[in-house]
């Protein structure tokens, strides 16, 4: 599958340009140093849907990380192998407008506003496909890929970090909802906790709405560092 980008509607591009518009003021001010550092390198515009392969020419040549176009969702060993190769699944379909503050499911604006601005970050992708690698050598127990799913769920979606003693957003469901962002650092409502792997592998998700827990860490090297060893000691 390809990105079709002649495909793309003028109603498409209003979407990009007012999520757009809306959110990246946010990751500003919200969001870790390291996504708003990428975000500038992936250079992203309010006027422009990101093209998949201008995109993969730039971060090609940071990381080696590349994108590619997928219809939505995929099955967990495809997801892995790829994110083993260094490649990241990517919608190419865009929400509504009537969906901009929050949406059910990942669309390109959550894959490519929220999940590629971390994708040059150089640590924070050695978590990414060390933790594919492990998930593959168990990709056919099923209770340890859930498990799997669950670190990825509350890191690579919905993490924050503590930055010189301030709570910032790294998660990109965090980033692609304009309105779950400041409710993850500001509501009284969710559980704000130090980031933990085994009580993570051990804490269910919820996917359909804003999340109950949030798991903080203090760097991504925490992140990196936490699975060391895990596979050796638990596959
Ligand atoms: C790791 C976990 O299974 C997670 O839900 C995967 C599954 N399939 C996916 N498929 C796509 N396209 N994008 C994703 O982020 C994921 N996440
Ligand atoms: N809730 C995110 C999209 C998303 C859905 C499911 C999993 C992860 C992210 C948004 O509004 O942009
Ligand atoms: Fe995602």
């Amino acid at each position: 599958m390809e990105q079709q980008y002649e495909l793309y509607t003028s109603e498409d591009r209003e979407v990009w340009k007012q999520l757009y518009i809306r959110q990246h003021p946010q990751v500003v001010q919200f969001a870790s140093q390291a996504v708003i550092d990428g975000m500038e390198q992936c250079g992203f515009r309010a006027d422009e849907i990101p093209d998949f392969r201008k995109v993969n020419e730039n971060l090609s040549h940071i990381t080696g990380w590349e994108i590619y176009a997928v219809p939505g969702l995929i099955d967990n060993k495809l997801f892995f192998e790829n994110l083993a190769l260094k490649k990241f699944p990517c919608a190419t379909w865009l929400r509504t407008m009537q969906q901009l503050d929050y949406l059910e499911e990942p669309d390109m604006f959550h894959d490519v506003f929220g999940h590629v601005p971390l994708l040059t970050n150089h640590e924070f992708t050695g978590f990414l496909s060390n933790l594919a690698v492990i998930a593959l050598k168990n990709i056919d127990d099923e209770d340890f890929i859930e498990r799997m799913s669950r670190l990825y769920w509350y890191t690579v979606e919905f993490g924050l970090i503590k930055q010189n003693g301030e709570l910032k957003a790294y998660g990109a469901g965090i980033l692609s909802s304009i309105g779950e962002t400041k409710y993850s650092l500001f509501s009284d409502k969710p559980k704000r906790v130090p980031y933990d792997l085994h009580t993570i592998l051990d804490t269910p998700y919820i996917k359909d709405k804003y999340q109950e827990v949030y798991y903080v860490i203090n760097s991504y090297e925490e992140l990196f560092a936490s699975i060391e060893n895990y596979s050796e000691s638990y596959a």
